[in-house]
């Protein structure tokens, strides 16, 4: 596997699956995952699965009822074992069983991959034995171990630069903090030699399995057994606190005999629960397209959709934007877009039950309740809106009278009162949505192609389409590794967000400006072509047309 950029991490075309085994025989440890799988084939009946771990989770005074551990080629998973009724607890698990780290409030996740690593390296004399030893030796689809192709296929910044964070943390840590203090009493690892590679693996067991139970600032925790409920936003399952410190898993409702047992990780888009679980939710309600605001692109998405720009004498020729008037400035300031202390991650969004908030950088496994988006149901964040539309305002009076925060402007239900204004923004988001999907390359038909094994045709399509589409080694090969599957799956996701995203903005165009006096739409300094969705979905001439993701 190797690190994006230079640094390497291990040999290249060495799993760290494997990098795990070489490990786990350096220091002389066995996997039951790996007999599991097929490793070490037993002729005799075989065992439940992982029925030395619900041993164990019984003999330490848990309980398991009408549930068991199911077995498949994705892995482990809970089913119910019988008819169970809503409200049943279905797993107790007692403090003695939680993996986890008292007398400090570091919620950082680096205690807990140290004891993953210390309780694998102690082996079969430590008490989480029979948890360690079921964990899998890798977590299939985590884009730290993607090669340079299946990254490369995610085509999406935010992302990329996400992974290469990890394993630039990986690798110093093991590098720096580590090696200079091996064999010392300081050393968690008791000399034993932990590489970047053993790293990687307890942090994807970590980052994949760890529950925030105590709130996303507490240390988290490892819970065996429950951990093996895999994920839905339509759970029938959830963990809830129980007597005496135990943490349980409920039914949330009834359950049939033999379905699966699923709890919900939290209102996730898919860029987290691509970087920390390894998969994807087609049509992730809580999906969002990150994006930097920023003048400059907010100019060039005003150029694609063919929006003038507000009389500051903004030179459309110009790289150089002129200053904004005071008041603009002052009003980017108060929305926190701009100035000393800005955050300027901002999204669009997936019109859905409960959208997501605008970072992806929240804590991991937050079980956390999804809060309702402001404003209704808007494709785009609040604090973009209320940036767009202070930048596409002619001058302060055309806010209405508004008071310049993000409960003010950032409401999708609430247009400014200035009709041309209103237009003028949502006809620059919808540029805006067209410069994001000109970040991609190839359509989502090009995608369809591809994971339907169609190389030929994404190639030709890739070529009609200005020559780019999938990377050569995508169009080339007949068949797609996972990675690549799962990397085209996400940005073909993406690709779709930002499409809905576009019609939801230029339904809402249409309505306003059919609700508008006659004259009024055209007044806004927009035109038709923008209405309809916006200068093509290419952002090409645009300024700044290669900007983008954050
Ligand atoms: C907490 S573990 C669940 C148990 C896991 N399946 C196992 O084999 O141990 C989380 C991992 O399960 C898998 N997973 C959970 N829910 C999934 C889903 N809805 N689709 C695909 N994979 C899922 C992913 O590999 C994820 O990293």
């Amino acid at each position: 596997m190797q690190l994006p950029g230079s640094a390497r991490f291990s040999v290249r075309g060495v799993s760290p699956t494997r990098m795990v085994k070489l490990f786990m025989s350096r220091h002389g440890l066995h996997s039951t995952a790996a007999s599991a799988s097929g490793a070490a084939a037993t002729p005799a009946a075989p065992a439940a699965p992982a029925a030395d771990l619900v041993t164990w989770v019984e003999s330490s005074g848990g309980s398991i009822t009408g549930v068991a551990v199911r077995r498949d080629e994705a892995g482990f998973g809970l089913q119910a074992a019988s008819d169970v009724s809503a409200g049943s607890t279905l797993i107790s698990l007692p403090p003695r069983c939680h993996l986890t780290y008292d007398g400090s409030t570091d919620a950082r996740l680096l205690a807990l991959i140290d004891q993953v690593v210390a309780h694998r390296l102690e082996g079969a004399t430590s008490h989480f034995a029979p948890y360690i030893n079921n964990l899998p030796l890798g977590v299939a689809g985590l884009p730290m171990f993607f090669n340079g192709d299946a990254l490369g296929a995610l085509q999406y910044p935010p992302v990329t630069e996400q992974v290469k964070r990890r394993c630039r943390w990986l690798l110093s840590f093991s590098q720096q903090a580590l090696a200079p203090i091996r064999g010392s009493e300081a050393d968690p690892f008791g000399g034993a030699e932990v590489d970047a590679n053993a790293l990687g693996w307890a942090l994807a067991v970590v980052t994949s399995r760890a529950f925030r139970t105590r709130g996303p600032s507490q240390p988290a925790a490892m819970l065996p057994l429950i951990d093996m409920a895999n994920h839905s936003f339509e759970p029938n399952a959830k963990i809830a606190p129980g007597p005496g410190g135990s943490m349980c898993m409920v039914a949330t409702r009834q359950l049939v005999a033999g379905e699966p047992v699923l709890i919900s990780y939290g209102p996730l888009g898919n860029d987290f629960l691509l970087l920390d679980y390894g998969f994807v939710m087609p049509t992730n309600p809580y999906d969002t397209v990150q994006l930097r605001f920023d003048r400059g692109l907010i100019e060039a998405a005003k150029a694609v959709a063919g929006v003038g720009s507000s009389d500051n004498g903004t030179d459309s020729t110009s790289d150089e934007l002129p200053p904004l008037p005071a008041w603009q400035q002052q009003a980017l300031a108060s929305l926190q877009l701009a100035g000393s202390g800005a955050n300027t991650e901002v999204s669009i969004r997936r019109q859905g039950p409960g959208q997501a908030s605008s970072s992806s950088s929240s804590s991991s496994s937050s079980s956390s309740n999804s809060k309702p988006a402001e404003g209704g149901e808007s494709p785009v964040d609040p604090r973009l809106l209320a940036g767009v539309r202070v930048l596409c305002a002619p001058n302060a009076a055309a806010l209405g009278g508004k008071a310049v925060s993000v409960e003010q402007l950032g409401r999708w239900d609430a247009p400014l009162a200035s009709m041309p204004a209103e237009l003028a923004a949502l006809r620059t988001l919808t540029g805006l949505c067209a410069i994001a999907l000109s970040q991609f390359k190839g359509t989502v038909d090009d995608d369809a192609a591809l994971l339907a094994g169609i190389p030929a045709a994404a190639a030709a399509a890739a070529q009609a389409a200005e020559g780019v589409a999938g990377t050569s080694s995508e169009t080339e090969q007949q068949q797609l590794t996972e990675d690549q599957q799962l990397a085209v799956q996400f940005r073909m996701d993406k690709k779709r967000l930002l499409l809905e995203a576009l019609a939801a903005i230029s339904q809402r165009i249409k309505q306003l400006a059919a609700s508008a006096s006659p004259g009024g739409a055209r007044g806004a300094g927009g035109r038709q072509q923008a209405a309809n969705g916006g200068g093509g979905g290419r952002g090409t001439g645009a300024k700044n047309g290669g900007r983008g993701f954050g």
